[in-house]
């Protein structure tokens, strides 16, 4: 028997559901305010939960969350008014697989809805997402941020809400919105991307609102903008954040009731665009500082998805190099070496940079090896000097390194001295004398490391270790610093 939840203080729309649920043959309990649905959500499990954001005594996304604690798989849609909308996407953040605004006004819709989530299985949509994923070659990968921001831009994306995509230039942050407009219900229809950025003011109304027949001079012909042909398809706004203010205040009114005029026109036009907005400025700072309205970023950031950088999700690294190797039909593949040097990288580009670099390594290697070495990557990733205590310290979770190589030894030292007692007696020049033989055996480790790398190359080590070539023969004659 499927048990579903229904929470609402108005008493109509819980008999409304009551007998709708019913006839289908679930058995419904009704909750009418905070508390009391508190109690319901203790006494037994659900399948399925409504519930109202606003209840007179609490907040509705409190008992979601009091739900998904309780009982993970029970799936929950919560109900709200148009301009809680914002307050539904946090839901959907939270973990509700649906909102639902109201009056119902499309009774089919929502028996759809009801009947689609008790039908799937536990996990459903990360196999969907990921299959769609897949077409639209997004890579997703297993950065836990990144996984949860995918899965909120799915929940999403069938709705009509604008999306503003923040993060660095090359995060991905068009293929991001590509996957949404293919994951919407408007997928059939145009997905067109437009840098506010890249052109200049004056040429970017017209392409964005269109022109009529000598709007100015060259304008030969009436022409069509973006917003006109996206009409019922997705707008994808890049660099937003570059649009001049007059036309921040058309994008604006575009936003709220989808009027526009074409320049030169004086009809005022109707577009039924789906607008996602992309920045890798923050927008939030660009309102502080009066360079963007804060009117649109309100209408804008609806639902708002931040990117994490490539240096913070190195996880996801060989999974991209295996999808770019594959893009480019190439058979190589990485050493671990060179792996592990492109994770030391910072790459400020992104995934942008990381295309690039495996493109150029894949063609300079091409007919010569099968397997992509440090040598063949660029000096910028080869020579990417990284803090020595990056290399000694042991790595956390977090991704987080000491800065300083003193409290690294000052740890050990306090280790040692934990062992010494005071009345043993010891000698520290003797003690001295093993920590410079350790100083040796940790120079012999890097520039063994170094030789391996750039297959023998001293003058490639050298650089590699910010040494002269004349410091790296006198290491490798005096100390023995030998390649092993
Ligand atoms: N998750 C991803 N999976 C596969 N390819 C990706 C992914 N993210 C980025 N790319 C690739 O990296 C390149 C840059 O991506 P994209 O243009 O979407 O970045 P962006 O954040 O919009 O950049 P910008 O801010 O410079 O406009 C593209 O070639 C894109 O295909």
């Amino acid at each position: 028997m499927i048990n579903v939840l229904v929470i609402d203080d108005e008493k109509e729309v819980g008999t409304f559901f009551y007998h709708l649920l019913k006839d289908k043959g679930y058995a419904v309990t009704l909750g009418h305010s905070y508390k009391d649905s508190q109690q319901k959500i203790m006494e037994r499990s659900y399948d399925l939960s409504l519930i109202d954001v606003m209840l007179p005594d609490g907040n509705g996304i409190d008992l979601l969350k009091e739900m998904k604690k309780t009982h993970p798989a029970c799936k929950v849609i919560v109900m709200t008014g148009y301009s809680t909308v914002k307050t539904a996407v946090e839901a959907i953040k939270f973990g509700a697989s649906d909102y639902i605004e109201k009056p119902f006004d499309n009774l089919d819709e929502l028996e759809e809805l009801i009947d689609q989530l008790l039908k799937r299985p536990a996990t459903p949509i990360e196999s969907d997402l990921e299959i769609l994923a897949d077409r639209v070659g997004f890579v997703i990968g297993e950065h836990l941020e990144m996984k949860h921001l995918v899965k909120i831009a799915y929940k999403i994306a069938k709705k009509n809400v604008n999306v503003l995509i923040e993060g660095e230039t090359g995060t991905g942050k068009e293929v991001l919105a590509h996957f949404i407009h293919q994951a919407s219900l408007r997928s059939e229809n145009p997905f067109i991307s437009m840098n506010c950025g890249a052109i200049s003011e004056s040429l970017l109304e017209s392409e964005l609102f269109g022109h009529e027949k000598g709007a100015f001079t060259g304008a030969l012909k009436e022409k069509k903008g973006v917003v006109e042909i996206a009409n019922k398809g997705t707008l994808f706004l890049d660099e937003i954040g570059e649009a001049s203010m007059a036309t921040q205040v058309k994008l604006l009114r575009v936003l709220e009731t989808g009027d526009y005029m074409r320049v030169g026109g004086e009809k005022i036009c109707k577009t039924h665009t789906r607008v996602i907005a992309a920045s890798h400025v923050n927008l939030a700072h660009a309102v502080a500082e009066k360079k963007f309205r804060e009117d649109l970023l309100y209408r804008l950031d609806v639902v708002k998805l931040n990117i994490p950088p490539l240096r913070e999700r190195k996880e996801d690294l060989p999974l991209l190099i295996e999808f770019f190797l594959k893009k480019l039909e190439s058979p190589l593949t990485f050493s671990n070496e060179a792996i592990e040097l492109m994770s030391q990288y910072t790459w400020p580009g992104n995934i942008r940079e990381l295309f690039n670099v495996i493109k150029r390594s894949v063609t300079l290697a091409e007919d010569e090896v099968s397997i992509i070495t440090p040598p063949f990557l660029p000096d910028k990733i080869r020579h990417s000097k990284i803090h020595p205590t990056k290399l000694l310290s042991v790595q956390k979770k977090t991704d987080q390194y000491t800065t300083h190589f003193e409290p690294y030894v000052m740890d050990k030292v306090k280790q040692i001295l934990m062992s010494w007692k005071s009345d043993q007696a010891i000698d520290l020049d003797d003690i001295l004398q093993e920590v410079r033989q350790l100083e040796d055996l940790i120079g012999k480790a890097f520039v063994t490391k170094a030789l391996k790398e750039t297959v023998g190359n001293r003058k490639e080590a050298a650089k590699m270790l910010n040494i002269t070539e004349r410091k790296l023969r006198y290491l490798l004659k005096e100390k023995g610093h030998f390649h092993s």
